[in-house]
């Protein structure tokens, strides 16, 4: 914890954009003069808790509760016995670190204490805090609004930090910190002044004309840099939905008629029992939900009703809702029970679900894995009788055989539909980003240098503003509302 802070601490500031100028001077929270603690670490018993402060007050903070020591040098650790201020009584052995502003996370004065874990402890320090002349409690996302409102951080990179504390899979915590690393604020800085330069372009030649003075080729070489920049630009918002769907959660869904193990591959997929298991076909009525880190990627995994016609209206309804999330799949699971091929539930879902899926390019939309399950009840020499499927996988839920391979498939068809965080460009993570990029587009379609240079550089500047609103610069207190309550309370 010490050290993610404290590398967040020496990060150089940054000019606050207009939106951070308009937080500073428009939210109460960010009054001149306010001073805020925290508990930033987890909830509950703990080994080390970090207890923190931002803002002027924070100096007489440390030395309120350390006295009569002097602060430790800025951004040394020191142990430390922490008094209450009022009535003297010792609260905890603790060591502190001083990190007076600019060079803080927040860019004011900050105060760490590392504090023992116990709720006594961390509540008796929060008690104390909390009596200091000019210090109140901080709100969800207080400390991180702050570095914004400073200019420490991007709103993209706000977004990543968010993104990191939520991360719960391996994939989602690569992209969320190549994000806080900056790079997708790089890219739309790299965009911005690929627009300021051809800007710069356009307007010498509207002050100039074909004035000597201007180099040949300046307005055609404009044009090029905005032609390939709009290619750029929709190059990333046709894999905008990927970044967007590691941070949500990829919909698998599992599909195939009754009986063929669905619920039994759910509950070995997600390592828990989540759905019934019965040799009964029709068992599973509805549709069952369950989140599970899939490979490293975080995928929301459905069980549904086995598909087969001429039922009773209630398994009927469940077969209509499995149709239904059928359509709303990334991936479909497509189970098959291999020793029952030959069946009519088997053939027709063969006919209808997956034979057309099959003949879909993977790029068009909605992936297939086609899995024979129940492998075990094949003879000895494991051939499937049935030439002419579709490529497949073999697996029997009941021995684990075939597990490895279809995670190893899987993992393939998960980094194709969330983008794989590790490689290639950033990817756009939220309807933000998109909304942006999109808008700047727009406003570049208007760009016809030809026919009126006036109206061309009008519509470089307004692209150029819409890509300034991707990394916080212009815009509204609204969308900082959305992005800082995602924090929690200490962050
Ligand atoms: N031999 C064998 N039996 C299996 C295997 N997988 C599942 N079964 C059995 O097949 C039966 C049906 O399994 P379920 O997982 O309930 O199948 P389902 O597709 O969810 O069934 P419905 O809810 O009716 O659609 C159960 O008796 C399971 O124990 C397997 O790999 N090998």
């Amino acid at each position: 914890m010490w050290r993610g802070l404290s590398v967040l601490a020496s990060r150089t500031t940054r000019a606050p954009s207009r939106l951070c100028v308009c937080l500073r001077s428009g939210a109460q929270s960010l009054a001149p003069g306010s001073t805020v603690f925290a508990l930033s670490s987890g909830q509950g018993r703990c080994g080390i808790a970090v207890i923190r402060t931002s803002g002027p007050a924070s100096g007489l903070a440390l030395r309120s509760l350390t006295a009569p020591r002097e602060p430790p040098p800025a951004r040394s650790a020191a142990l430390r016995l922490l008094r209450h201020p009022r009535s003297g009584e010792p609260l905890d052995r603790a060591l502190v670190l001083w990190f007076p502003g600019p060079q803080s996370f927040t860019g004011e004065d900050c105060v760490e204490f590392h504090v023992h874990g116990g709720p006594a402890v961390v509540s008796g320090v929060l008690e104390a805090l909390g009596s200091v002349p000019g210090l109140r409690a901080a709100e969800a996302g207080e400390f991180t609004k702050r570095a914004f409102a400073h200019g420490k951080l991007s709103l993209t990179e706000v977004e990543g930090l968010a993104d990191l504390i939520h991360a719960e899979t391996e994939a989602q915590r690569r992209q969320a910190l190549r994000q806080l690393e900056g790079e997708l604020g790089q890219l739309g800085q790299h965009w911005a002044e690929t627009l300021t330069k051809a800007l710069a372009h356009v307007e010498a030649y509207i002050d100039f004309g074909e004035d000597d003075n201007l180099e040949e080729g300046v307005l055609e070489q404009a044009d090029k840099e905005v032609r390939a920049l709009e290619v750029s630009l929709q190059a990333h918002l046709r894999d905008a939905r990927r970044g967007q769907r590691l941070r949500s959660g990829a919909h698998v869904v599992v599909a195939g008629p009754p009986n063929a193990g669905k619920s039994s591959l759910v509950n070995m997929l997600s390592r828990k029992p989540v759905s019934i298991v019965s040799p009964e076909p029709g068992t599973t009525r509805d549709v069952l939900e369950t989140p599970v880190d899939l490979a490293g990627f975080p995928v929301l995994l459905s069980d549904t009703a086995g598909l087969r016609e001429g039922v009773g209206p209630v398994e009927q309804e469940g077969v209509h809702r499995a149709r239904q999330r059928l359509e709303q799949a990334d991936i479909i699971l497509a189970l098959l029970d291999a020793s029952d091929l030959g069946s009519s539930s088997s053939c027709d879902f063969l006919d209808t679900v997956v034979v057309p899926l099959a003949a879909q390019r993977p790029d068009d939309g909605q992936r297939l894995l086609l899995v024979l399950n129940k492998s075990d009840l094949l003879p000895p020499e494991g051939r499937v009788p049935s030439p002419g499927l579709p490529p497949h996988l073999l697996l029997s839920c009941l021995t684990g055989a075939g597990l490895d391979d279809l995670l190893k498939a899987l993992r393939t068809q998960l980094a194709a539909v969330c983008g794989d965080p590790s490689i290639g460009p950033p990817l756009l993570t939220r309807a933000r980003h998109q909304h942006h990029l999109q808008a700047c587009l727009d406003a570049l379609s208007q760009y016809q240098p030809a026919s009126d240079l006036a109206l061309a550089a009008e519509a470089l500047r307004v692209a150029r503003r819409h890509l300034s609103h991707l990394t916080g610069g212009g815009g509204t207190e609204e969308i900082l509302d959305l992005i800082f309550r995602d924090f929690c309370v200490g962050k």
